[in-house]
């Protein structure tokens, strides 16, 4: 079975062209259900290690070019991916399935992207995001502010001093499991101000269950969050990821317009052999 390993900023995904169903057949003839299959090709050591899976299928509606389904690591299927959503343009536009001007369709609703630069790097235009409210949480018997915002899938974003030494895997997992935030649970990003425009991001990624080198729907709910507190004063708002690479995020005041900007990288052309499964 045929595949691409893309990354977006370090956030790496496995994709699979299933407009004929391919996946399915193969899932089947060997007695897995989808989720399993998910978590086995995720697997780093096993699989192909990734933090997600994105199936490319045709659209339900045949004004956008595409449909796809987007799975996180853990088998878990989730609404949007701003990272996954550029790689699978890329792929599309490599596969030949798009042109340089993008519709797709997510759990999240229609996205719109362009590809700039052959495919290198990608621009994303994000549904509405929601939400935006501050929270209070206790966490370790202290009392931790933050805002939440759904871009896609739900983030709570916080601002910490330590952000390089910060123990994000810990500390981002007690949150992304608080009670505040059943019953789906949260991402969580941890985000220092570099300067009037510019953050710096770490994220626990929900789904994954771990830090990831970069978070898309993440940097756009930071980014947002710190323009609306008035940590960052203009826009477009860079956001360095964990993994060094810089995203670009814009957007209109009224959050009607919200723009994902960043580079792509095609890491190889796969074979998925059978035996992989039989571990
Ligand atoms: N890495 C993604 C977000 C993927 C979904 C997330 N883990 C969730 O389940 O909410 C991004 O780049 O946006």
């Amino acid at each position: 079975m045929r595949f691409v390993k893309l990354h977006g900023s370090g956030n790496d995904f496995v994709v699979f062209d299933n407009r004929q169903g391919e996946v399915y057949d193969f899932v089947k003839s060997l007695n897995l259900s989808l989720k399993e299959f998910v978590v086995k090709v995720c697997a780093f050591h096993t699989g192909v290690g990734a933090d997600g899976l994105i199936l490319i299928e045709n659209p339900e509606n045949y004004e956008n070019h595409f449909k796809w389904q987007f799975f996180n690591s853990d088998g878990s299927v989730a609404s949007m991916c701003g990272n996954g959503s550029r790689c699978a343009v890329r792929f599309a536009y490599e596969e030949g399935i798009v042109d340089k001007q993008v519709r797709f369709e997510t759990l999240a609703g229609v996205i719109h992207a362009e590809v700039l630069d052959e495919g290198k790097r990608v621009k994303v235009l994000l549904t509405k995001p929601n939400g935006l409210k501050d929270v209070s949480l206790r966490v370790r018997g202290t009392s931790v502010e933050g805002s939440f915002i759904n871009t896609g899938v739900p983030h709570f974003v916080m601002l910490v001093d330590n952000l390089e030494s910060f123990d994000v895997i810990s500390y981002g997992r007690e949150i992304r499991f608080h009670q505040v935030f059943e019953p789906g649970g949260t991402n969580v990003d941890f985000i220092k101000v570099n300067s009037e425009d510019s953050i710096s991001i770490r994220t626990y990624e929900r789904g994954v269950e771990n830090e990831t080198l970069a978070c898309g729907t993440g940097a756009v709910a930071s980014a947002i969050v710190a323009y609306k507190r008035g940590l960052v004063k203009r826009k477009p708002v860079e956001v360095r990821t964990k993994g060094g690479d810089i995203l670009r995020i814009d957007f209109d005041d009224d959050l009607s317009r919200v723009f994902l900007e960043g580079s792509v990288y095609k890491v190889f052309d796969g074979f998925l052999h059978k035996e992989a499964f039989y571990y």
